[in-house]
């Protein structure tokens, strides 16, 4: 009877869900895209590529300033105006704190993590862990993700000349590499062991499926098998650690003091285990897990992308080349802390790279407080998610002049004339990803590192243009990035 009891609720739920009248924009006056049939188109949604949802989403209204959809039944505000991000993102901040996609902080072994905490939770944690991604502690592991870069230079001058290799599943191994480095404190060099379970776990957690995507419309899931194979790993680190004293330059040598702070200071009684800010073993378990989930396959996909411009861009890699020949020359012959820091075009042809592939094509915020929407009398109640169609700009001519061509000038500050708003990869605002100048530190090392060694080509197999994957959230290379490489000095 009960089961049959669950079954009614359930039915009469969806059917009210299914035939509810989508009228929720109309009413309060926004331009809006009433989805015909109800719930099915958004769950066709799911089957473009992200470029191509992103795309159709933000030139529907090219007039308007914001519009409203339904994500299944839930309405979403799009928005297509950069001042109007800049003031969700920045200046009204305290009206939109939270991210839409949160699991339960109660029943995940690793649910605390900052990209899904709410409110207070949030606030407390970003303020403790913002310290971990200062410069000063990105270059304190320097020497790691130059062991990184250079088991990548290493494969490469085990293959043979003219090989084509797939550049986006090295990229993978050496982005997790890094991030099992710097957040897990393991030495896995993945490059060269290919077989690791390490890797054939984290790869099947991120594997493309159309059945993931669209439950993950409703909740976010990761299998509970892949975070129990990761607390062990984290907890196996830290008993050695512990065992044989040893202290390492990494976020989870930071996370650690953190909680060792917050324990003796629940000891003298100044802070409880039930404080918003309490920095507790599951919080430490938590963001290990976070940081290697939210990092290695969005980095991954980043220097995989940067790899394939360069190579399909000769005259820029070119001058990419010269400057970090000149850098490096300058320091010895080394790639110091220092020169990472003057490989100014790296970084730009990064950025470019980001706008015409960015991991993540967008963000959102939840309406924290009632909003009014700047420049109208419209009010946005509490829960409303407001999705921000980053790649939508991206792809503007309006903000980026002939935008499929790569262009690194652009980004030089003395030719930058898009609005701050256009050009968002990792998010803007308190809540921006913590790990930008991580990210952007560690592709320099990986990527210099690889060009003062090889030249990167297109091969017979390259892919001119790319497709992305429609199975993936995240903006993600198909049939992968086949290149070739050639050795300096033998070209
Ligand atoms: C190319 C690589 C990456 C890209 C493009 C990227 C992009 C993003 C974006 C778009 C957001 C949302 C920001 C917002 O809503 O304003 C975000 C948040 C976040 N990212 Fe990244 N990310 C990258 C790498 C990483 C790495 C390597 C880590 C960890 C080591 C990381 C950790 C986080 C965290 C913890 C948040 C949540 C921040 C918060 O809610 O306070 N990301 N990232």
């Amino acid at each position: 009877m009960f089961v049959e009891c669950i079954c009614i609720i359930l039915i009469v739920y969806l059917l009210y869900k299914v035939y509810n009248p989508f009228d929720f924009w109309t009413k309060l006056g926004v331009v809006q895209v009433k989805p015909m049939p109800p719930i099915i188109s958004s769950i066709y949604g799911m089957t473009m590529s992200p470029r191509d949802g992103v795309l159709m989403a933000y030139n529907m209204f090219p007039k308007e300033r914001f519009f409203g959809v339904y994500n299944l039944w839930r309405p979403v505000l799009c928005l297509r105006d950069p001042e109007l991000v800049e003031r969700v993102l920045i200046n009204d901040f305290s009206h939109l704190y939270n991210r839409s996609i949160a699991p339960d902080a109660e029943t995940t072994a690793v649910g605390e993590q900052l990209a899904s905490l709410t409110d207070e939770k949030w606030k407390a944690l970003r303020n403790k862990l913002s310290p971990t991604f200062t410069t000063g502690k990105i270059k304190g592991m320097h020497e790691q993700l130059k062991k990184c870069s250079e088991s990548l230079v290493k494969y490469l001058s085990k293959r043979e000349p003219g090989e084509s290799l797939e550049f986006k599943d090295l990229s993978s191994r050496v982005s997790m590499d890094v991030i099992a480095s710097v957040a897990f404190g393991l030495d896995l060099d993945l490059i060269n062991n290919p077989g690791s379970e390490f890797y054939k776990i984290g790869k099947l957690a991120f594997r493309p499926s159309y059945v993931m995507k669209v439950l993950f419309l409703l909740q976010p899931m990761v299998p509970k098998s892949m975070i129990q194979y990761f607390i062990d790993a984290i907890e196996e680190t830290l008993k050695y650690r512990k065992d044989n004293d040893i202290q390492r330059q990494d976020f989870l040598h930071l996370m650690t003091e953190l909680e060792k702070k917050d324990e003796e200071q629940k000891r003298k009684g100044t802070i409880s285990p039930g404080d918003p800010g309490f920095f507790s073993h599951k919080t430490l378990l938590s963001n290990a897990f976070a940081f290697f989930t939210g990092g290695f396959d969005t980095t991954g996909s980043a220097l995989g992308y940067l790899f394939y411009e360069l190579a399909i861009n000769q005259d820029e890699q070119d001058r990419i080349y010269e400057e970090i020949k000149s850098v490096v020359s300058k320091h010895d012959g080394v790639l110091t802390t220092e020169s990472v820091g003057e490989l100014k075009l790296l970084d730009y042809a990064l950025s470019e790279t980001l706008r015409i592939h960015p991991p993540a094509v967008g963000t959102d915020r939840v309406v924290t407080k009632p909003y009014q929407i700047p420049g109208t009398d419209i009010v946005l109640p509490v829960g409303v998610t407001i999705s921000i169609l980053g790649y939508g700009f991206n792809l503007d001519p309006q903000y980026f002049p002939e935008p499929d061509k790569f262009n690194i000038d652009r980004f030089n500050p003395e030719n930058i004339t898009f609005p701050k708003g256009a050009f968002i990869p990792f998010g803007d605002g308190p809540r921006r990803c913590i790990a930008e100048r991580f990210v952007r530190y560690a592709i320099r090392v990986i990527a210099a590192d690889l060009l003062m060694n090889y030249k990167l080509m297109v091969g017979p197999k390259t892919e001119i243009p790319l497709k992305y994957d429609p199975r993936s959230f995240l903006l993600i290379p198909e049939n992968g990035v086949w290149l070739k490489v050639a050795k300096r000095g033998e070209i």
